[in-house]
């Protein structure tokens, strides 16, 4: 294992397949619903405030990590106070990470919407050197090599092993062989100053679920270095190590997350404990979240350590953290106690903005689009087919569908041409919707496909019903213009009288006014109560003669005009009353006239001067 090439290091049995070894809620095993150990699964996925790294001594994030995003279970404090005993716990007493996976099943066996591919790794860093537990040959082993992590990329550990679980069982098996190495070794560490962590991962890919029969036949034919066929492989790299990939197929995304659970470790030559630890990684902690206080950009010293190069991706934000803080509670651990506590305050500071990463399998969906395409010609032809045989008359009529598509454009143009109504605005409103019900018994949809317009109207060619639709909105059109001719008309005719009404008064009134100048305002009349003055010379005669003739023909085009509901009729009457009263029809101011209605004038000639008059 040690000279393959890292991404294709065989951590699977080879007669297994990935395709094999998806969890579902179908195949999850029942242990997990409650440990023997009394443990409770309970509802684990309550969501949290995701916006500052939380710190605290239970860990909420597989729900996070389960949905998508990285998560980072992180155990600090001296030595002795309880960092192993949380994150791994006993048999008697499972840690964090045997409960949170017990958690992940749970989750697998709640969500039938989708089949996931688990993968863990068990490594232990110490003098800024890589160990893989789970190698053969336990932490002896080395030879993983940290790539990546820079400007916001993903950590690649090369060389590391990955091992598929596909139960609780399967991971506690992993956790006992890691922690075994991990004992050996330190045997070894204790004979020389040390600084060490231990990582436990966890990546997660998952996608919707699939047709099994039709991901056997789809699946990639990538082969690994031992000859076995890894599906989604590609040249693809998932954050982590060489174990096999989901791949993303007929369109469904593979869905990808990280959980880390790490603590970490020191000891002297002497044997005793120092809390140096905080060096690197708080020096990189308290720069994240000055950086995030005062809106500074440092530079952050992740390269200092593999721990926090490891942990980069996480720390610069693309995760939800965890911190487990423990303290040892003998006095004389005090000063390691404030430490870590001072450790904590900082961290808390740190702001965080986990993203979901997705693969999309772009040509899955090409090819999907392909095949969609190349079943819908398959169905017309059949249709076409089935017409021609079923119903030979119409054959000839029956139009391509090329020629079905430029008709329903036609047909689209011509709604949109014929929209202009404003007087049905509901009418106006389905032809929006593109989608309208003429009188005639035919249902045009244009929102459906020309094929799907030709399978349904099989019976009914589609250019009769637009010659029905035609016609009935060309009636449409031409009763709107010849109302529009009526209103014009109507329009010229008011303007016309109301020319003729102002001639009129204005010939009056310079009649009154000649015979004001004339001293022969005021006339008498019979019925009149206004005293007649004398005149001179036979002038006043000859007006009330000529008065007498022009009164009676004046009264009969008065009761002429009033059959006719026209302005004129006012018009006339008022002339009619003007000339009897000419005085008075100067009082009135010319705004007067121009500002009145029709209305307002017949109120005032039947009103105010018919009064008077009578
Ligand atoms: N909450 C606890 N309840 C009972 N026993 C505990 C508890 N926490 C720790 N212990 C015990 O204390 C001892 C030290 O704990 P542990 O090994 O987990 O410390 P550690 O922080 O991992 O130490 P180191 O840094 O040296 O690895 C172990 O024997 C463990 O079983």
């Amino acid at each position: 294992m040690g000279t393959a090439s890292p991404a294709l290091t065989p951590m699977f049995p080879p007669q297994q397949d990935v395709e094999e070894s998806l969890i579902d809620f179908q195949n999850v095993g029942i242990d997990i619903t409650g440990d023997e150990h009394g443990g409770d699964v309970g509802v684990p996925f309550a969501e949290v405030d995701v916006s500052q790294v939380m710190v605290s001594v239970r860990a909420p994030h597989v729900h996070a990590f389960m949905s998508g995003y990285n998560a980072v279970v992180f155990a600090y404090g001296q030595t002795a106070s309880g960092k192993t005993y949380t994150l791994s716990g006993t048999p008697e007493e499972p840690g964090i990470i045997p409960r949170a996976l017990r958690d992940v099943f749970a989750f697998i066996r709640a969500t039938p919407s989708r089949e996931y591919l688990l993968r863990c790794s068990y490594l232990e860093i110490y003098n800024e050197t890589i160990h893989d537990l789970l190698a053969p040959g336990g932490g002896q082993a080395k030879g993983v090599e940290i790539q990546g992590g820079g400007a916001g990329g993903e950590v690649i550990l090369s060389g590391l092993r990955e091992e598929v679980v596909t139960s609780l069982a399967s991971v506690r098996e992993v956790l006992r062989r890691g922690e075994g190495n991990r004992r050996t070794a330190s045997t070894d560490w204790n004979e020389r100053s040390s600084r060490s962590h231990s990582v436990f991962r966890v990546v997660c890919e998952s996608r919707e679920r699939g047709d099994r029969s039709s991901s056997e036949e789809d699946r990639s034919t990538t082969p690994t270095a031992n000859g076995r066929h890894t599906p989604g492989l590609g040249g693809r790299q998932t954050p982590g190590a060489g174990g096999p990939r989901l791949q993303a197929k007929g369109g469904r995304s593979v869905q990808t997350s990280v959980l880390v659970c790490t603590s970490d470790k020191e000891r002297t030559r002497e044997g005793r404990y120092i809390n140096t630890s905080l060096l690197t990684l708080g020096t990189v902690i308290s720069t994240l979240a000055e950086n995030a206080a005062k809106g500074k950009t440092d530079h952050i010293p992740y390269r200092n350590s593999k721990l926090t190069r490891m942990l980069q991706p996480s720390l610069s934000g693309n995760a939800r953290i965890s911190v487990v803080c423990t303290i040892n509670p003998d006095a004389s651990a005090v000063s390691e106690s404030m430490s870590t506590l001072q450790f904590a305050r900082r961290i808390k500071g740190v702001h965080l903005n986990a993203q979901k990463k997705e693969i999309v399998d772009t040509d899955a969906l090409i090819e999907r689009y392909r095949k969609e395409i190349e079943d819908l010609k398959r169905r017309l032809e059949e249709r076409e087919q089935e017409a021609t045989r079923d119903a030979p008359s119409v054959r000839s009529r029956r139009l391509s569908a090329r020629e079905q598509i430029d008709e329903s454009k036609a047909m689209t143009d011509l709604t949109r041409a014929l929209s202009i109504d404003e007087t049905d605005s509901h009418e106006s409103e389905r032809w929006e919707r593109g989608r309208f019900t003429t009188g005639s018994p035919v249902k045009i949809d244009f929102d459906m496909s020309p094929y799907q317009g030709y399978e349904e109207n099989l019976g009914e060619p589609l250019r009769a019903v637009r010659e029905d639709v035609e016609k009935e909105w060309q009636g449409k059109l031409d009763e709107k213009d010849a109302w529009a001719a009526e209103l014009v008309r109507q329009l010229e005719k008011e303007k016309k009288m109301r020319l003729q009404l102002e001639e009129e008064r204005k010939a009056l009134a310079a009649f009154v006014s000649m015979f004001d100048s004339l001293g022969l305002g005021l006339l008498s009349a019979a019925s009149s109560p206004v005293k007649v003055m004398p005149s001179p010379g036979g002038a006043s005669a000859a007006y009330a003669g000529r008065r007498e003739a022009n009164l009676k023909q004046q009264q009969q085009v008065a009761e002429d005009a009033s059959r006719e509901s026209s302005p004129v009729r006012m018009s006339i009457d008022l002339a009619g009353k003007l000339s009897a009263h000419p005085s008075l029809l100067e009082q009135m101011p010319e705004e007067d006239w121009n500002d009145v209605s029709f209305e307002a004038e017949a109120e005032a000639a039947w009103g105010g001067w018919g009064r008077i008059w009578d």
